[in-house]
């Protein structure tokens, strides 16, 4: 005998453009972002007696995204995934929980000698803002805000040394390396009761997003890094520290690693240690370094 043990279904990578067009000032303001929403509830039966009588088809569930994005807000992401989630447990009476996850791309406004042009945009590399909104009946929206694949290097500033060193160890000691990794850093929002609520703080959702963002950037350039896990937990602080309705901060980062070469062999050419000049990138392997951070007395879920 088996049972169904978890189910959850719906729409992935729904891709998703709107343009704003300001009449007046004909400014246009563009947002492109890939959307999935699966849902939970009383659908077991789809699964174990054929019955599809439960299932809102994931089709459908598609044209729903569209039409919420054209009739609501689609920024901030953690209002318009509140929307589209709470949209689903409250239309239909057998559906208890539905899970948002948006990813927004970067189009930023281009400036063309200096101004602003009003339609014209540029991709700002890999990075990406993203939400992951559960809204779950009955006991209210968590939301989860990130930002993904913000690459960053510096060329020194970073040390690594006084690391244990036993028969396994080759790596020397380093005061002055490259340090370089794409960042995932995400925070968690303490439990909103509702879609009110969450429409009530949304202005605090972009100026979240500044922070975490420019407090990574300005943390990962002027810190003078004694590892990855000592600058990501100084990043997290300061996020927790600045942001009060936050539970969490959370870091995923890769050490992505710059080898010296050793060019002794052509002429007695130096290029180690401190005449280090051309290096070897990288793609791996790489180190990976999480965090999760808590205020005191918190314990993260993990
Ligand atoms: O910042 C670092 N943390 C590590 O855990 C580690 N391990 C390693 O080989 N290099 C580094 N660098």
């Amino acid at each position: 005998m088996s049972s169904l043990a978890a189910a959850r279904y719906g729409k992935d990578n729904v891709r998703v453009y709107k343009v704003h067009r300001d009449e007046k000032t004909g400014v246009q303001t563009v947002v492109e972002m890939t959307v999935c929403v699966l849902l939970e509830g009383e659908i077991d039966t789809s699964y174990t007696k054929a019955d599809n009588s439960v299932i809102v088809a994931t089709d459908s569930i598609k044209n729903t995204i569209y039409i919420t994005a054209k009739q609501q807000p689609v920024t901030p992401p953690e209002l318009f995934g509140s929307i589209l989630g709470t949209h689903f447990i409250e239309k239909y009476s057998h559906i208890h929980a539905a899970h948002v996850n948006i990813v927004t791309h970067r189009w930023v406004r281009m400036d063309v000698e200096g101004k602003p042009h009003p339609h014209s945009f540029i991709k700002e590399g890999g990075e990406t803002r993203n939400v992951q909104v559960d809204v779950i009946e009955g006991k209210g929206i968590d939301i989860n805000s990130s930002i993904n694949g913000l690459t960053v290097l510096k060329s020194t500033g970073s040390q690594f040394w006084g690391f244990l060193r036993d028969e396994y160890t080759t790596l020397k000691e380093t005061w002055d390396r490259i340090l370089s990794t794409d960042v995932a850093a995400s925070w968690q929002w303490r439990r909103f009761s509702g879609l009110p609520e969450v429409k009530a703080n949304a202005d605090k959702f972009n100026d979240a997003w500044e922070t975490a963002r420019n407090t990574t950037l300005k943390t990962f350039a002027e810190d003078n890094s004694a590892s990855v896990q000592a600058t990501m937990y100084k990043m997290s602080e300061l996020i927790l520290a600045a942001v009060p309705d936050l539970e969490t901060v959370s870091y995923s980062l890769p050490n992505i690693h710059y080898f010296e070469i050793d060019l002794s062999w052509h002429k007695g050419l130096k290029n180690t240690g401190k005449d280090a000049e051309v290096y070897a990138p990288q793609s791996g392997p790489n180190g990976l370094i999480k965090c999760t951070v808590a205020r005191s007395g918190q314990k993260a879920k993990l």
